[in-house]
Parts: structure tokens; sequence; C-alpha cells
């Protein structure tokens, strides 16, 4: 792998071995192997599928499944390298180090930024302090590590590529990551990454549940490999970047990543009807009482739920744009509908309290701006709030994953005189909005509307 360009991809979730391992596949079955993927993790969850895939030499079958119900099994063998974790994340510094690391890209998730509504980095959340106190909890206190160390090998520019589901997840996340080499006075880093780093825009795009058992089974009925890491997603997959590498890339064109100027048409429709739609969903079928994202988009209800947001309140948002919006909804709504994948409302339904400011809030305001009431948008944050007070009764059906969740701060919030009120007056929720007399009178009417809903709905069996 010595002569070859490195793509050092952190966060060894099932994302990243669904999409952007994949395309480097494509490529290197069109015989370009001049770049391979090594692949580490900054926290410990990913230890065992580290040691597996180790031991796989990297490799592990990929099962898509499109709408119809066919299914598709691939090699996937472009990662050439497992950097092991330890505390120290000495082979993520080491590999990111090599002048011959171009790319060092990332899927940390959506919470993995700690930004405020206005953008900039949230220095009072626990992580960040402790990385600023020379912790490595954050990908900025990691990448302080790795990027110090190239440049006492030399200093080679490298591109640092977002791969989460953030809107302009480049520009944020570098702002986010000079705000903190700024804030741990690394004034000597802070320079060299201004000016030998480029961080391009990203639009990435393809359904991957977490893997559950019967994904081994099939790859082994269907392909004889025995695999203990398999990874599932859906048939459809996109990838639009900002052509802007400081240090070369493969030739992602050729397996149909679309290279542009601005990725922005293509980040708004991602965010506000793909992403925030799904979490929709998820929330909403959660407190009728179901478990998939396909059964919870199928009900009549909650997709017209989704439907309106999208139709009422994002199109008008987001007009004029290059994308036919209204075909993108059904689209999304199709791709959700899909009884094949079996991704679940636990997994959409996460890191709501960064979704809400980054993928609804940014509607909420635009709509207000051009003196129309989201009534559609604001079924959201409402559908939100009954999910979060349900996980403060201690009556979710799983764990709530939120990365930037502090759990006194919620069960403080239901325990006071008005919740709700709390709620909408939350800045790091609602920005400009909140404390909004208009709002909170509008959320108010809207929290109790899905109550009611809620309360209809589970006194009768459901069906959907
Ligand atoms: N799964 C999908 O359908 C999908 C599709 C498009 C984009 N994405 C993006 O990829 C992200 C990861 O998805 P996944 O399916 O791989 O999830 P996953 O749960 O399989 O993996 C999450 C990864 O993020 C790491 N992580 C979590 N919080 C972190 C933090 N604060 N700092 C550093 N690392 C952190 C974990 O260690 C793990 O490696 C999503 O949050 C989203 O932004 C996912
Ligand atoms: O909305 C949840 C996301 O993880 C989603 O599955 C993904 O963004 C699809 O590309």
């Amino acid at each position: 792998m010595n002569n070859q360009s490195v793509w050092m991809h952190i966060g060894a979730g099932s994302f990243h071995r669904a999409h952007q391992a994949w395309y480097l596949h494509k490529l290197r079955e069109q015989g370009d192997d001049s770049w391979s993927i090594a692949l580490g993790n900054i926290r410990d969850d990913a230890n065992a599928l580290l040691t597996q895939l180790d031991k796989q030499q990297g490799a592990y079958v990929l099962e898509t499944v499109s709408p119809e119900g066919e299914r598709h099994y691939e090699q996937i063998s472009s990662i050439k390298k497992i950097l092991p974790w330890d505390a120290q994340i000495s082979a993520l510094i080491e590999q990111g180090a090599q002048p011959n690391t171009r790319v060092i890209a990332f899927t940390v998730t959506e919470s993995g930024y700690y930004l405020t509504p206005e953008h900039e980095l949230d220095l009072t959340q626990a992580d960040v302090k402790a990385d600023l106190a020379g912790g490595i909890r954050t990908l900025y206190g990691a990448l302080t590590r790795i990027l110090k160390r190239r440049v006492e090998l030399g200093g080679a520019p490298v591109t640092l590529l977002n791969c989460d589901n953030l809107r302009h997840n480049g520009e944020r996340f570098r702002h986010g990551f000079l705000s903190f080499l700024k804030a741990k006075q690394e004034t000597a880093l802070y320079d060299w990454v201004s000016a030998n780093t480029t961080s391009p825009n990203t639009m990435v795009d393809r359904i991957t549940p977490r893997p559950t058992p019967d994904v081994a089974e099939r790859v082994k009925a269907a392909t004889g490999i025995q695999d203990a890491v398999p990874v599932m997603g859906e048939s459809f997959i996109q990838w639009v970047i900002e052509d802007d590498f400081i240090a070369g890339r493969p030739a992602l064109e050729k397996v149909g990543v679309e290279l542009v100027d601005s990725v922005l048409p293509w980040e708004e429709a991602k965010i506000r009807i793909l992403n925030a739609t799904h979490s929709c969903i998820a929330w909403a079928g959660t407190l009728i009482g179901l478990s998939y994202i396909d059964d919870s988009t199928r009900h009549p209800v909650i997709r017209q739920l989704a439907w309106e947001y999208v139709s009422q309140d994002v199109i008008p948002s987001l007009t004029p744009s290059p994308l036919d919006l209204g075909d993108y909804r059904d689209v999304v709504l199709a791709r959700f509908s899909n009884p094949h994948i079996k991704d679940t409302n636990q997994r959409v339904a996460a890191d709501g309290l960064s979704k809400i400011p980054g993928m609804v809030t940014p509607t909420l305001i635009q709509c207000y701006a051009r003196g129309s009431e989201p009534q559609a948008s604001a079924v959201l944050p409402a559908l939100f709030y009954l999910f979060l007070q349900r996980w403060a009764q201690g009556d979710l059906p799983y764990e709530y994953q939120d990365g930037v969740m502090q759990p006194d701060t919620i069960r403080a919030l239901f325990a006071g005189s008005d919740p709700l009120k709390a709620f909408t007056s939350d800045e790091a929720l609602f920005a400009e909005l909140a404390g909004n007399d208009a709002f909170h009178a509008l959320m108010v009417r809207t929290v109790a509307r899905m109550q009611a809903w809620v309360n209809e709905t589970t006194a009768q069996p459901l069906t959907v």
C-alpha cells in the first residue's frame, strides 16, 4: 500500500462501508487501484468490528435491496488497512501523518460537530471542553493530534472530507475545527490547516440500516461466504461533491459520483426532504407503537404529515431549485416504504437535538419570513417534543441515542411547570424563533393535535 494514495476514513460505522468504500471498490474493479482505504475509529465502540474486519483482510459483503426486493451481493475490497483502536489513537495518527494519505474523510454522526444554531463551536459541550484540555473524544481533538504529527513529518497538504448529513458539511466542520484550534491556542496548526487543507462540501446518500444477524445468514446462503461483518443498504446510492481536493482524489466521476461547483441544491433537498422527513416518520411511528420505517411510512396519517411538510413548507422555501423537488419527495417516500429494508425507527430517531436545529428550524424561519405560518413543519418539533416526553417518562420502547443530550437537563425540562414553553424557548433548537409568541402558540396547538392523534391511534389496533 506504500506507493498508493490512501483515503483514511475516521468513523467505522455501517454507512462508510456501504457508501464511500463501495465507490472506491467500483473504481478498483475498473482496474484503477491507485487509491485504497485505511479505516479507523475515534471511540472504542467499533473495536469488535475492526478486529473482525482485520481478520477478513478488510473485505466484507455488501447486500443491497431494490424497492422490488431484488437482493444483490458484492464483496467489497477497497479497505486495505485496518487501524486498530487505542486510547491515544496511535494508528490513526501514524496513518494520517503519512504524505501518501491524501484524503482524511469522516462520518462521526450529525451530533459529532458540536455547533450552535449560529454554526459556532459550542464551547459549553463536555466533549469539547475535554478535548480542549487534551482529550480525544471528538473529531476536533483527534484531528489536532493527527495533523500535528503530519506537520512534524513534513506537512503534506491533505483534504479533510466530511461525509455526514450536515448542511454545508465541509464549511461547517472547517469553521468548527478552526475555532477549536483557536480556542486551544494552537496558532501554528491553525495557520497550517488554513493553508494546507481543503474541506469540500458533500452530499451523501444511501439508506444503511444497522446490520441484523439475518444479513450474515442471507450472505452465506447467496454467496457461500461466511462473513461475520456484512453490511446492507438500499440499492439507491448518490454522492455529490464539490471538486476541491488539495492533494488529488480518486477518479470518482468514473463510478457515478457527481463532482460539482456547489453542492447547495442537493444538500438542501437531502437534509430537508429526506433526513427531516425520515426523522418525522421515526418519531411519529415510535409514538404509535411501530418499530420500522417502512411500516411507519405506509401509515396513511404519517405519510400525509410527511407529504404536507415537504409540499406546503419545504418546497416553497427551496424554490427555485434545479431539482424537481416534488419528484424528489415522491422518490424519497417510496424509498422509505421499501418493505425489504427493515430500517428501524430507533436508528432514524437518533440525534433529534441536532436534527431539529439543522434540518427543520431553517424551514420554520423561512416560512415566517415569507408571511406563512409553518403549520405543516411545526408537526416535526411537536412530534419530537412528545417523543422526548416519552423518553423522560421512561416509556420509549428502545434506548434513545443523542450525542449532545444532557439527560438531567431534559428531565428537568419535563419536571418544570411549563415544559412546552421551555422547549419552544430553547435557542439551541429554534434560534431566532425561541421565545416567539406566535411560534409558541402554533406549537401549543400542534402538540395538542399530535397528542390527540397518538391517543386515538393507540386506542385501536394498528393497521399499516
Ligand atoms: N446510515 C445511513 O443511512 C447514512 C446515510 C447517509 C449519511 N450517513 C451519515 O453517517 C453517519 C454515521 O452513520 P452510520 O450508519 O455509519 O452510523 P453508525 O452508528 O454505524 O456509526 C457511527 C460512527 O460514529 C462514531 N461516533 C459517534 N459519535 C461520535 C462523536 N461524537 N465523535 C466521534 N465519533 C463518533 C461512532 O464511533 C461510529 O464509528 C450518520 O450519522 C450520518 O451523518 C448515514
Ligand atoms: O435519516 C437518517 C439517515 O441516516 C439516512 O438513512 C441517510 O441520510 C440516507 O442517506
